[in-house]
């Protein structure tokens, strides 16, 4: 088993840490006695700022537990979650909800648009929703980074599953958050759909310095991360840098003949 890699805090990043999030011995319990199920047992991981990581595992290991917890949409039983230096764990629902809306992007496989907004006013719905006013500049280089410049008047319905989930890509992006989880965020999508908006997270990750976390069953979709977590029964068993498909792949294979065997 490979123990968590720490990551120097202090780095070139403008004054935050080179750190983006930290779980610590985190410990997340469904149910008690005898249906008790631990989903995270003792999780140490940092995420580092300015990168893509991917989380795998098998079905059931705990990789939407984690992201959930990491973002602060789980409570944890034990431990503690950081983002860059706020402790999130014990934060009241109010703060837990306005750091959510004010550090955090999200993009889910349902991609979670507003049918009656088009697609420019549910990319600056959060902000709108926020009170703050969308940066005209960047607004308009993540619109044209994802392709969307001529869709912006049209409502999801009229658009296909691939720019729909562009549209939510941009959504989460355009606020510039600290971080961006997604929970399998080219699930819904055809490989060609899939690949252009794995492309652009990796491009928002190399050109505008996005961090991202994605949770994918994918090896192609892990080969965009610099770097893959593996989790078995709750805990983080196995790391991989500069992925490709075909090491994911084998990796899934050694940890499925050792699961058989075991
Ligand atoms: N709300 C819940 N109540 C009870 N048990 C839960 C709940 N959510 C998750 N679990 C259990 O926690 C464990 C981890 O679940 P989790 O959804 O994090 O796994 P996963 O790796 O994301 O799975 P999948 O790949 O199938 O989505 C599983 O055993 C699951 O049954």
């Amino acid at each position: 088993m490979t123990s968590a890699v720490t990551i120097p805090r202090h780095g070139g990043t403008g004054g935050r840490t080179a750190v983006a999030a930290r779980a610590r011995q985190v410990l997340k319990a469904y149910g008690s006695g005898e249906t008790r199920v631990v989903a995270l047992d003792h999780v140490d991981v940092d995420i580092a700022r300015g990168q893509f990581t991917a989380i795998m595992g098998p079905s059931g290991s705990g990789k939407s537990t984690l992201m959930h917890c990491l973002a602060g949409l789980d409570n944890v039983t034990g431990g503690q979650i950081y983002l860059d230096e706020t402790e999130i764990t014990g934060l009241k629902d109010k703060k837990l909800t306005q750091l959510r809306r004010d550090r955090i992007g999200f993009i889910f496989q349902a991609y979670n648009l507003l049918p009656t907004l088009n697609a420019i006013e549910n990319i600056t719905l959060p902000m709108d929703i926020a009170g703050r006013k969308p940066d005209k500049q960047w607004l308009a280089q993540v619109v044209d980074t994802v392709g969307l410049s001529d869709r912006l008047r049209h409502r999801p319905s009229q658009l296909s599953g691939g720019q729909q989930q562009r549209v939510a890509v941009a959504r989460a992006l355009a606020a510039r958050p600290e971080i961006i989880f997604g929970d399998e965020p080219t699930g819904n999508l055809d490989s060609r759909a899939g690949a252009e908006v794995l492309g652009f997270l990796r491009r928002s990750v190399d050109e505008l310095g996005q961090t991202i976390v994605i949770v994918t069953h994918d090896p192609v979709a892990a080969s965009y991360a610099d770097r893959v977590l593996y989790l078995a029964d709750g805990r983080i068993v196995d790391e991989m840098y500069k992925p490709t498909a075909e090491g994911v792949l084998d990796r899934m294979k050694d940890f499925d003949a050792r699961g058989r065997t075991s």
